[in-house]
């Protein structure tokens, strides 16, 4: 007869902060998702049994290691860098890079463990990781950039392959410096493998990836305005962030009839009350991709906006938000302004951008608030039909891929409903998400035994 080990929900807690002191994100990530496993297994002996939660909540390896490079003056820096492989039931690991100067091992463990969920809930076989560097690219040459990467795939093409481990891009990280770590990575291996997704299309990458984070959020929010009768015509959207997929949210707002008035750097953010087209939009993309130029500029390039200076855009009114720069980029009293005036609907294109505190004030609302790990999954389910695409040798056309992106985001949004649904027409998508993203990872692990 086994040793039942029925900890509650406060144990469990206590148990995951003192085994990862001074890790804040990752006790948060997992905290959020526990609230609501806890009260799903409550009468499932083999889920307690098993330890399930607590194996996801403690990944199968972090690696760390440093990263040396020469800047241009011929310094040597010195960074650290790591690679957190959280779960591999369902997959190979899988999940995004970040070269940002606050990662940490906390930031990656977080994100690696969000990831194991998100990945399942695609529906596509991928497990759970993420890696990164405290390395800040702002400022940097282009050769120093392409030096970082270099050193920094080094070390890290060991631990990495097509069907282990496959990186992809994340904050810091877009198709430039894909490139130059799939260029050291066959350099020193002599392999042409799809070890690393968000690649050129040139040399295996994938259409519409960039667009896909983006598009899919935009994707998600729609859904959940259909499933209570209404849509994005006409639509006010506030952004933050003004990168990959901020951008590309803004992008399909204006594509399904919404009006998106805001985006946002760590400078502050910018209002434009006429709306972003999709011209201001290209014009904000080559700033940040090719100019690399800071957010404030747009309002002296397009009259009537303003730039606010350290401020964040929760306090603009809205019917629908997009949180798309970072983690816990909004707080409880963002969330309370969001309500009173009148937002109806908000999907994270950032990982984790809402704290607890944030998300509880949305749910008493009862307003449609998507996590992360769904609304946010279709950059990587994009990233899962690249190493299909990879394996087969083969390249799907533009119109095929984004059929499968809506149909992917359409799936997950009928998993999030199938342990979401909480009678009246409300939908808890945090419960939804997390219950889906679990079970599919929790009966692989069942099926492999104590591993
Ligand atoms: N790129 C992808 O495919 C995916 C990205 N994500 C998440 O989306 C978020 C944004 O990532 P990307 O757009 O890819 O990165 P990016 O590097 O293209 O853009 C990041 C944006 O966030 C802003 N930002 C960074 N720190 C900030 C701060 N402290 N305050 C305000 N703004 C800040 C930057 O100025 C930039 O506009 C991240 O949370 C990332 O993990 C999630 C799923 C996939
Ligand atoms: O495409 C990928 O593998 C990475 C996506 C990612 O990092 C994320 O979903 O947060």
């Amino acid at each position: 007869m086994a040793i039942v080990d029925h900890v509650d929900f406060a144990g469990f807690m206590e148990g995951v902060k003192r085994r990862n002191p001074h890790q804040p994100e990752f006790v948060q990530a997992v905290q959020e998702v526990a609230e609501d496993i806890f009260d799903f297994i409550a009468d499932k002996e083999e889920y307690h049994e098993q330890q399930i939660l607590r194996r996801i909540a403690e990944p199968d390896r972090v690696v760390s290691f440093r990263v040396c490079w020469e800047d241009d003056s011929g310094c040597i820096r010195v960074q650290r860098g790591w690679r957190v492989q959280n779960n591999n039931a369902i997959g190979p690991y899988k999940g995004g890079l970040r070269f940002h100067p606050n990662v940490s091992e906390s930031v990656l463990k977080f994100l690696a463990f969000e990831q194991t969920f998100k990945n399942a809930l695609t529906g596509l076989p991928m497990g759970g990781g993420k890696g990164g560097a405290n390395f800040n690219p702002k400022g940097k040459s282009v050769r120093e950039i392409m030096r970082f990467c270099q050193s920094f795939m080094t070390e890290l093409y060991r631990h990495i392959g097509a069907d282990v481990d496959v990186p992809a891009g994340d904050i810091g990280v877009g198709a430039r410096e894909i490139g130059y770590m799939f260029g050291q990575y066959k350099r020193i291996t002599n392999h042409f493998t799809g070890v690393l997704t968000g690649k050129g299309l040139e040399y295996g990458g994938s259409l519409i990836r960039p667009e896909a984070t983006g598009y899919g959020a935009v994707y998600f929010m729609a859904e959940m305005l259909a499933n209570r009768g209404h849509d994005l015509q006409g639509k006010t959207a506030v952004i933050s962030g003004s990168g990959n997929v901020a951008t590309h949210a803004a992008e399909k707002i204006v594509h399904l009839g919404g009006k998106p008035v805001t985006l946002s750097d760590s400078g502050g953010f910018i209002h434009d009350p006429d709306g972003l087209t999709l011209e201001k939009i290209e014009w904000v993309k080559q700033h940040k991709t090719h100019r690399r130029g800071r957010i404030s500029e747009y309002a002296d390039e397009f009259k009537g906006s303003t730039f606010h200076e350290g401020k964040t855009p929760w306090n603009v009114s809205c019917d629908v938000a997009l949180p798309c720069a970072t983690q816990n980029e909004l707080d409880g009293e963002d969330a309370r302004a969001l309500v009173a005036n009148g937002c109806i609907a908000l999907s994270e294109g950032a990982n984790m951008p809402c704290n607890l505190e944030a998300v509880h004030v949305f749910k008493d609302a009862r307003i449609m608030f998507a996590p992360g790990k769904a609304a946010n999954a279709g950059g990587v389910a994009v990233s899962g039909l690249e190493m299909s695409q990879n394996s087969s040798r083969r390249s799907w056309t533009e119109g095929e891929l984004q059929q499968m992106l809506k149909d992917i985001m359409s799936g997950i949004h009928t998993r999030c409903l199938t342990y979401g649904e909480r009678g009246g027409g409300y939908v808890d998508y945090v419960r939804g998400a997390n219950i889906a993203g679990f079970k599919k990872v929790a009966d692989a692990m069942l099926a492999f035994g104590v591993v």
